[in-house]
């Protein structure tokens, strides 16, 4: 299969979106092995075992699934797994593979113990998921050959190989297919120390100076994710260089930040839209998701995949039955005073 297919790349996608510059800068931080990997260290040590295992069985390694919000690192993750394992590595997507046949080109194709990725892997097709149950449960594929009468099942033999699939939305992927993964493994937010030592060291691969202080600020407030944390990095960078003496320092950091509407808790624009809106025009809340994705047109999923992962996490928001709500951080937070609340039911009172 040749480079320029779409549906198999060889190479990582890009990552950062249409900023050019940021793709090769992106691909020259990724960390490359295990130990260069920083944070994550639960699903680090178990990883190392499994991979060190398969090596010394000559197996290949059980399937594996990535789990969390976007940045954390499961591409990275993918790539390192395959590197360490000291086998192949082929990357596509659930909405790419649009037909069986696709999936089956990919996978008679692979070498023993390879590691096939498939990104977003809860929007793979139906009929193409029910072509990857046998394959990764027996090594097996099964396809239809011609139409109408004159079709045969010819089942095909495929080399072991090591599934990675990598989603946002763990919640998304069907029973059946959840249930093939022998290893999942949910990726967390990182902390302000484990972030510290990522922009410290990205700082260091792009040669830009950056005192302690200044890397801790830009920490602080990349909303325990790597991905932001490296955006923020070469904004500040930028920052630094046009209007400082090329050093990181904190004031640099903060002032930099802030011109970018990313405040204290690292929250952006976005966020505090998000927050406002819950706040000022339903009280608080509770309100449905589908509400607050109306007001703020916003797609569900990005609230879902994207804004709200973190606001949880920082206990800004609760997820109520009944709909979002402010927690009181987040008032505290907006600069504003939560309604009275007059009125309380009988059974608060009385017990
Ligand atoms: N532990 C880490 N140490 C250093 N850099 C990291 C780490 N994890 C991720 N990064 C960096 O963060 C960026 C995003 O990582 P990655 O692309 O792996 O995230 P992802 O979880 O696949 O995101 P998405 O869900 O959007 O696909 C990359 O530039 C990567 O180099
Ligand atoms: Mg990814």
């Amino acid at each position: 299969m040749s480079d320029s297919d779409p549906i198999l790349r060889p190479e990582p996608l890009p990552e950062d979106g249409p900023e050019g510059r940021g793709e090769d800068i992106d691909r020259a931080l990724r960390p490359q092995r295990l130990d260069e990997f920083i944070g994550q260290a639960e699903a680090r040590a178990n990883l190392s075992i499994f991979i060190a295992s398969a090596r010394q069985r000559g197996e290949a390694m059980d399937h594996t699934l990535f789990h969390g919000p976007p940045g954390l690192g499961k591409t990275t993750l993918a790539q390192i797994v395959a590197r360490e394992l000291g086998v192949g590595f082929r990357m596509t997507s659930g909405p790419v593979l649009a037909r069986a046949g696709d999936l089956a080109a990919i996978l008679t194709n692979l070498e023993a113990r390879d590691v096939l990725f498939i990104d977003e892997i809860h929007r793979l097709n139906p009929a193409v998921e029910e072509v990857l149950y046998p394959a990764l449960e027996d090594f097996e594929l099964d396809l239809v050959i011609g139409e109408g009468p004159a079709a045969r099942t010819v089942r095909i033999e495929l080399q072991p190989f090591t599934l990675v699939g990598a989603t946002t939305r763990m919640g998304l992927l069907t029973t059946p297919l959840r249930d093939r993964f022998g290893i999942p493994t949910r990726l967390q937010f990182y902390t302000v120390d484990e972030l510290h030592e990522i922009v410290s060291r990205n700082a260091r691969k792009l040669g830009a100076p950056a005192e302690d202080a200044g890397a801790r600020e830009i920490a602080r407030r990349a909303r325990g994710t790597p991905r932001i944390a490296g955006r923020l990095l070469r904004r500040v960078v930028d920052f630094a260089i046009v209007e400082g003496d090329g050093v990181i320092t904190r004031d640099l950091a903060d002032n930099a930040l802030s011109r970018l509407g990313v405040d204290h808790l690292g929250l952006d624009g976005a966020d505090r839209r998000y927050l406002r809106l819950i706040a000022e025009s339903y009280m608080g809340g509770p309100v449905g998701i589908e509400t607050l994705s109306a007001a703020l047109s916003e797609s569900r999923d990005a609230l879902e995949e994207v804004i709200e992962p973190f606001l949880l996490q920082q206990g800004l928001i609760q997820r109520t039955p009944r709909g979002r709500m402010l927690a009181h951080g987040a008032w505290s937070h907006l600069g504003l005073v939560p309604p009275q609340q007059t009125a309380r039911p009988q059974s608060d009172l009385f017990g």
